[in-house]
């Protein structure tokens, strides 16, 4: 019997309930004894391997799928400019890079994306969208080019940027569609890479991040919603970028009022013992991808306590061994990929940010790893490398990588 049909049977999901009768029992409490089986039979039945990282299929799967798409991302044709961005993100970690030709296609068609109003949409003439223009951005650096990044239109980009604005400092994710941290981190990260951050596009930004903060210590995506690792991502990812056009320009640290150390605590318990891995909120499910958007969070934490405190010590608050074998033993499929969680396929999403998650994993760990993999600047998820050769291209002078 395989791994992934070790499933609770009907009569196994019966039991569950006739056992928690006075407590009945939520379909998240199910899915996780599911989970926990699952582990405990990829563990009884040795289904694991080592726990190394699989360069090569991860490669194959990557190239395969800039060949040709499984018809299973045809839901995703709005997201083209992410697919691309996942791929070569992914590759990039792996110390690989599209061939010359895949470059070409990749350019060309992100090209393609970009509208003649600024910012880029999801391709076939879909209108610009703030979180497809940071995936398109980034994966352009990555290719990192000088035909790459030349297909950035800086000043139609800033000027729709700048028109997203709300006044209360939030972001449109488009003209007509909703205000949310995606928008501000999205807009923040593609201006802090293009060297766009002006006062005007900056102000009052700290203060919308800072009423994100929800009674549990994460950041919610609006004001008064639940903490979650993805929106907690944005929401401080976004803090450290304003700190560092103020810092640029104001010599000073950006006024807000996020209480950090609760932040910090919050995320910090967000890692599950049992699993190692990361959930995204508080009593749900383990997932590979909180891995970069926790993961990475705490770095940034990290960061900044160290940076406002004048101290040199590195100490981020996880365990990098726990994450990493919740990625390798997990996560990490046969043939490349990685999936959410024991039991679910790959995808490319996935992949993408397990691997990130796991570079922030081997910056924690102490001894060498023969999987170490390079490091990323957390602020925009792309490595240190490419951020520098675009900000010196962009002739960014606000950069920060470590
Ligand atoms: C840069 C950018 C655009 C970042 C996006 C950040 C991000 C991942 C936001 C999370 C979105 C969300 C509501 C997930 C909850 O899904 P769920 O309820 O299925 O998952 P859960 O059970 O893990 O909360
Ligand atoms: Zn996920």
């Amino acid at each position: 019997m395989s791994e992934t049909e070790w499933k609770l049977s009907s009569r196994d999901l019966e039991s569950l309930y006739l056992q928690n009768e006075d407590t009945y029992p939520t379909e998240t409490y199910l899915l996780q004894r599911q989970v926990e089986r699952s582990i405990l039979k990829i563990e009884h039945d040795k289904l694991r391997g080592e726990d190394r990282l699989n360069r090569d299929e991860h490669r194959e799967y990557l190239h395969q799928s800039l060949q040709q798409l499984p018809t299973s991302y045809q839901a995703l044709d709005a997201s083209q400019p992410w697919l691309c961005y996942w791929i070569v993100h992914a590759l990039d970690l792996l110390g690989d890079k599209p061939t010359e030709e895949e470059a070409k296609g990749i350019v060309e068609h992100l090209s393609s994306c970009q509208s003649p109003h600024g910012g880029f949409g999801g391709g076939y003439g879909q209108v610009a969208h703030l979180a497809t223009t940071y995936a398109a951005v980034c994966a352009l650096c990555i290719v990192g080019t000088p035909e790459a990044l030349q297909v950035i239109q800086l000043d139609k980009l800033y000027n729709w940027i700048l028109s997203l604005k709300n006044e209360d400092g939030s972001f449109r994710v488009t003209e007509q569609g909703e205000s949310d941290v995606r928008g501000l981190y999205c807009a923040l990260a593609v201006a802090y890479i293009c060297g766009l951050l002006t006062h005007e596009l900056v102000e009052n930004c700290s203060t919308y991040i800072s009423s994100l903060q929800s009674f549990d210590g994460g950041l919610g995506g609006e004001p008064f919603n639940e903490g979650h690792g993805g929106y907690s991502y944005c929401g401080f990812a976004a803090l450290c970028i304003l700190n560092e056009y103020w810092q640029a320009t104001e010599n000073q640290s950006v006024p807000h009022s996020l209480d950090i150390k609760r932040l910090q605590f919050w995320v910090i318990n967000r890692q599950l013992e049992l699993e190692g891995g990361f959930q995204g909120r508080v009593n749900k499910l383990v997932d590979s991808c909180y891995s970069f958007w926790q993961g990475g969070l705490i770095a940034l934490i990290d960061y900044w306590i160290r940076k406002h405190s004048q101290s040199d010590q590195v100490s981020f608050k996880f365990s990098g061994e726990d994450l990493e074998r919740y990625l390798l033993r997990y996560c990490q499929c046969r043939g490349g990929g990685f999936r959410d969680k024991p039991g679910k396929p790959r995808d490319l999403y996935h992949t993408c940010y397990a691997l990130s998650g796991l570079s922030v994993a081997h910056q924690n760990l102490k001894e060498s790893r023969s999987s170490l993999l390079p490091k990323i600047n957390y602020l925009v998820n792309i490595r240190v490398e490419r951020w520098e050769f675009a900000a010196a291209y962009f002739g960014n002078k606000n950069s920060l990588t470590s």
